[in-house]
């Protein structure tokens, strides 16, 4: 099979001796939405510019649709790259700032015009075409930036942080906007974002980076799920973390010895007895009950053992829906959701005690380094 994109144990160092980016393996396929997340200098753009053409690759080597990159230089990849600025040319028209790669590419008005054409009326743009581009507003800008990246048809666009400019509203409009416009096209998408809900709600799979390694590469639900890696527990979702060791793993759960007891979870990655592991449990998982020995015989058998007793530190009931926060016997405060409807009125006032359980199969157990 070829893939649109493959980087091969690609490696940055800057001139400098910065390492950014270390042993980067991904493959792509035509048509896939993929987002790189991660903090701040984790080496997202730097990524994102070596497959570009704007950075030399330092080790590995980088090829799209078969064909080795790594020299090839970026006018002549079949790529384009949007920039979270735009970059477009103020005095210009709509149109003009448009067709502009096609004027460089030199190719004829006609062709050019036509091309131009298809793109404005795909994005909604025909209106303003002929419109100085310092004049219009930021959803508009962001729209043209996309027509003229997508003008010369590129195997692959690249977008690095294309909706940072925008205020939280636009943001969520133009995000739906840009996975449909995603889909129609088929074009393959390489977005750079460290907003973890935009890459959770556009992108068919996320790379997770953390210091110029990837953490891990999943569909945004088995990332939010299923986390592999201590970083990406703590970096996506709202996750509880236990440390402990393995009592027991028996192929598919293990029960891991822990400060709050011995509790259960999902093995995921090289988990065997006596190994120092993390147990991940998601907010979402958390169920909450009363403190009865009958409630605790129950919630015991019913959730494989996984209870633990908390106090409820806080609790705001917005709609339907109590906010509260919990605190464990360590000490930790952590933030739930409850349907009120589902438990008896009075349950989580401020002060009252709780146990908290879920189900084995909703926890992860992975290694602690
Ligand atoms: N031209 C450069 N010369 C030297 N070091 C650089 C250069 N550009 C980036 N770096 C360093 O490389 C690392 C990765 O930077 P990069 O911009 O790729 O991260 P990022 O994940 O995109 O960050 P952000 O989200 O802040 O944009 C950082 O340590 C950064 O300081």
């Amino acid at each position: 099979m070829i893939f649109d994109l493959e980087l091969m144990k690609v490696g940055k160092v800057y001139d400098n001796g910065t390492t950014a980016v270390s042993e980067f393996d991904l493959s792509v396929s035509k048509g896939e939405f993929i987002a790189f997340l991660g903090p701040s200098g984790c080496g997202k753009t730097t990524t994102l510019r070596m497959i570009a053409g704007f950075e030399g690759i330092s080790s590995g080597d980088m090829m799209i649709k078969g064909v080795r990159m790594n020299d090839v230089p970026p006018e002549r990849r079949p790529t384009s790259m949007i920039f979270q600025s735009y970059a477009l040319f103020p005095h210009m028209t709509v149109r003009r700032n448009v067709g502009y790669g096609l004027e460089v590419k030199g190719l004829a008005k006609a062709e050019r015009d036509a091309k131009v054409d298809r793109i404005l009326s795909t994005l909604g743009l025909e209106d303003i075409a002929e419109r100085k581009t310092d004049k219009l507003s930021g959803g508009q800008r962001q729209r043209i930036a996309l027509a003229r990246g997508l003008v010369v048809e590129p195997d692959i666009l690249l977008l690095d942080e294309p909706l940072g400019a925008l205020d939280a509203n636009l943001r969520k409009a133009i995000q739906n906007e840009l996975k449909l416009l995603q889909k129609t096209l088929g074009v393959t998408f390489i977005f750079v974002t460290h907003a973890q809900s935009e890459a959770l709600a556009l992108s068919d799979r996320i790379v997770v980076m953390n210091q110029g390694r990837v953490e891990q590469i999943s569909p945004p639900h088995q990332l939010y799920t299923r986390p592999n890696t201590p970083f990406v527990a703590q970096f996506i979702g709202r996750n509880t973390i236990f440390s402990g060791e393995v009592q027991k793993a028996d192929g598919e759960n293990a029960v891991v010895n822990t400060p709050a007891g011995a509790l259960t979870g999902r093995i995921n990655g090289a988990v065997a007895s006596k190994a120092k592991v993390n147990l991940v449990v998601p907010a979402e998982a958390i169920e909450i009950h009363g403190t009865s020995d009958t409630d605790r015989g129950r919630a015991s058998t019913e959730f494989g053992g996984n209870v633990i007793d908390a106090k409820i530190t806080r609790s705001d009931v917005v709609g339907h829906l109590a906010q509260l926060t919990a605190a464990l016997p360590d000490g930790r405060a952590i933030s739930l959701e409850a349907h009120i409807d589902k438990y008896r009125p009075g349950a989580f006032a401020t002060g009252s005690d709780v146990l908290l359980s879920w189900k084995p199969s909703e926890a992860t157990v992975i290694p602690a380094h």
